[in-house]
């Protein structure tokens, strides 16, 4: 099976401080794979230096094969990744529609066209539509983004991640803040959106966790302690002692 993302020997350091060490990691391609970990382990860094917010201070990350580890944010996600953000990152003022406009507008290219009408732009139009229909929020169309409710909002953003068409598709704690009502639409979402598509999930809700991943990684004082199936994490003796627990025996 060809890979999607590849971390080799990836360490992180902030000053003297060692937040990731050492971490190799393998998410095959149409893989949907969970980062879990106690807070403070290193996820969301992890998910700074896959996307290029970050550069690794030793080691090598690559996309499909290719190093891509050093290059900006704006060239990975060229490359097909995309991320969302653990915090809400929609623009409030703007309607669901314009907010999904503006993400395909910059993955199709039109990005300095602000002079052209863009809503006579049909291949805009249109994808915007057929993602405004995928996270169903066509009746919340005109609504400004700032007022949706908190669920909504994260769908939106959702939307705004895949609008590129990317095929890997990284996500940071998509459900926090969510009744398990929304929890499980938001799951039904994603399990549709990323169809097809490399999921790299972190996710604190381990119902979550198990009812999506194919493959977990436990990231442990940034090591990763453990990778396997659902079950060999479940089993996995180190795991439960360093993070799950009872919780999900
Ligand atoms: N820019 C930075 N400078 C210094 N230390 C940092 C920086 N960013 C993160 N850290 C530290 O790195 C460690 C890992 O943080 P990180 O946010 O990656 O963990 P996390 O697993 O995502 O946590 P949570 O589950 O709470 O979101 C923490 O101890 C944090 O304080």
């Amino acid at each position: 099976m060809s890979t999607a993302i590849e971390l080799r020997g990836v360490e992180k350091t902030f000053g003297i401080t060692s937040v990731i060490r050492n971490v190799n990691l393998t998410v095959a391609q149409g893989e949907r794979h969970a980062l879990i970990g106690p807070n403070g382990a290193g996820k969301s860094t992890l998910f700074n230096l896959i996307s290029g917010y970050m550069k690794p201070s030793v080691g090598s990350i690559l996309l499909r094969d290719q190093v891509i580890s050093g290059l900006p944010p704006f060239q990975i996600n060229r490359r097909g990744l995309s991320r969302s953000f653990q915090v809400t990152n929609v623009f409030a003022k703007m309607s669901v529609w314009e907010n999904l406009r503006c993400a395909v507008l910059w993955a199709t290219g039109h990005r300095y066209a602000f002079w052209k009408n863009i809503d006579n732009l049909p291949e805009v139009r249109d994808r915007t539509a057929q993602i405004l229909q995928d996270i169903n929020l066509v009746s919340r169309r005109d609504v400004p983004a700032g007022l949706l409710t908190y669920a909504e909002q994260r769908a939106l953003e959702i939307g705004i991640t895949i609008a590129g068409g990317a095929d890997v598709i990284l996500l940071d704690e998509p459900t926090a803040g969510m009744s398990h009502a929304e929890t499980e639409r938001a799951v039904a979402l994603i399990r549709r959106l990323t169809e097809g598509r490399t999921l790299l999930i972190v996710e604190h809700d381990m119902s979550v966790v198990f009812g999506l991943a194919d493959r977990i990684s436990v990231l442990v004082y940034g090591q990763i302690i453990a990778s396997g199936t659902p079950e060999e994490i479940r089993g996995n003796p180190k795991v439960k002692e360093a993070y799950l627990g009872e919780e999900v025996a």
